[in-house]
């Protein structure tokens, strides 16, 4: 995903005839240094050597903040100056060509006015789409007005982010929350205001609780994000199996509370199963970690959570008694490692989940405000200290807690049971 909804929260899109004498590469930094999440170069009057050296300028810029910035129509002048991609209308150049020119991984953003040209640019492959004018303009002559009902039917069709565009101000953008765009693109509400970034910034806070501010997100693995308590409920079993042994009546529920020492001496003194403490438990592990390579899945509906939080600019991390090796390799089969900043362990934090010191920890190294943080759990020894830490917290359930879900939803803020 190169563009995701939070890039989109608040598009920039330049125009120097507004700037009067003002330097136009000052202006740009101090819109973004005050919430720009993505900018375009739209430079109309411009010749194409005077794109190529305007995008090379402002692409340090850019780079600086860390926001990605498209050229305008001009192809060539993107590919020459590196920007990060394009932006095409209609009757620019078609989007095969673009792509062509500029490689797999530039972004090329495109317009649409209808649910036809949604669909037709999400099929060719657009990384995002401008939608407009959703307001009467006068920066674009040609510009067309659109109904707030065919804004919200084109974001229905197509699930690549859409930005809406056209005489959008800070009074008028309120009517744009719930049609389904992930943020505004504005020329006029930006560049033709006396403090360009005193605009952007009142842009950006808006838009952020308009369309869903970033949240600082912990997420427990094992019984919350991943189904992984039945494998490790089986595992005795699984284990003993393999080794041939036969297993009394009594196995299940005897080897459920041991741990690894007391389940080794069991194997080996009283189901005869050769080797020792040492040896077994490194077999056991080593069978527990295949799993977590191969077949443990996630619990429902966390992965459209985490992929949600990720489009939507959260920052999460995990946070588990498992080992890091194991977190990896699972998140990554399921595709959602990269959306998590960090792993911790508690062997990391050199504090375990019954300390509320931990929570602290990991908010303190991922600089997240405790109040403004929400921990997933399942167990209840967790959601204690987490809020015991002053974070908020969201309990999933999980069966292996199904006996403390009543005391785990009275500590919650918020509960996940499916
Ligand atoms: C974000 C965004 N959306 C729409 C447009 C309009 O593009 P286009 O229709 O090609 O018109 P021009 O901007 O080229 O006049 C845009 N530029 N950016
Ligand atoms: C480029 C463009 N495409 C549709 S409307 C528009 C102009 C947006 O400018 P403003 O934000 O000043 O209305
Ligand atoms: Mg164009």
């Amino acid at each position: 995903m190169k563009v995701t909804k939070a890039d989109l929260r608040l598009y920039a899109i330049t125009d120097r005839q507004w700037l009067g004498g003002k330097d136009f590469y000052m202006v740009v930094e101090q819109v973004l240094k005050n919430g720009a999440t993505f900018l375009q170069l739209r430079e109309k009057n411009a010749t194409h050597e005077q794109r190529v050296e305007e995008a090379k300028k402002i692409k340090q810029i850019a780079a600086k903040y860390h926001v990605p910035f498209v050229v305008n129509d001009d192809i060539w002048a993107a590919k020459e100056a590196g920007a990060d991609g394009v932006h095409i209308g209609q009757s620019d150049m078609d989007y095969e060509q673009a792509r062509k020119i500029l490689g797999p991984d530039k972004i090329i953003g495109m317009t649409a006015k209808t649910v036809e040209q949604a669909v037709q640019a999400e099929k060719l492959g657009a990384d995002y789409i401008g939608v407009g004018a959703v307001f009467h303009t006068t920066t674009k002559q040609d510009a067309k007005d659109m109904s707030r009902e065919t804004l919200a039917a084109i974001t229905k069709s197509v699930s690549i982010p859409i930005v809406a565009i056209g005489g959008i101000t800070y009074d008028n953008m309120d009517s744009l929350k719930d049609t389904g765009v992930a943020g505004v693109s504005v020329i006029s509400a930006i560049f033709a205001k006396e403090d360009e970034g005193a605009a952007a910034a009142a842009l950006r806070k808006k838009a952020d609780t308009l369309f869903g501010a970033a949240r600082s997100l912990i997420f427990d693995m094992d019984g919350t994000l991943l189904d992984s308590m039945p494998y490790w409920r089986r595992l005795a079993r699984e284990y003993a199996t393999k080794k041939g042994a036969v297993l009394p009546p009594d196995f299940d529920e005897k080897t459920y509370t041991m741990d690894l020492n007391e389940c080794s001496d069991y194997f080996i003194k009283e189901l005869g199963i050769a080797g020792n403490r040492e040896n077994m438990q490194k077999e056991v592990l080593e069978m527990i970690r295949e799993h977590y390579k191969k077949d443990i899945r996630m619990k429902p509906g966390m992965k459209e959570l985490i992929e949600r939080e990720y489009q939507n600019g959260s920052r999460m991390c995990i946070f588990t008694t498992s080992e890091k090796a194991c977190a990896k390799a699972a998140l990554e089969r399921l595709g959602v490692l990269s959306c998590f900043e960090k792993i911790y362990t508690v062997y990391d934090i050199g504090v375990n989940k019954r300390n509320p010191e931990s929570y602290l920890k990991i908010c303190e190294q991922m600089n997240f405000v405790p109040e403004d943080t929400i921990v997933y759990e399942d167990v209840l020894h967790a959601v204690e200290s987490a809020k015991k830490a002053g974070c908020r917290v969201t309990a999933v359930y999980d069966a292996d807690s199904a006996h403390l879900w009543e005391k785990i939803k009275q500590q919650a803020d918020e509960t996940i049971c499916f």
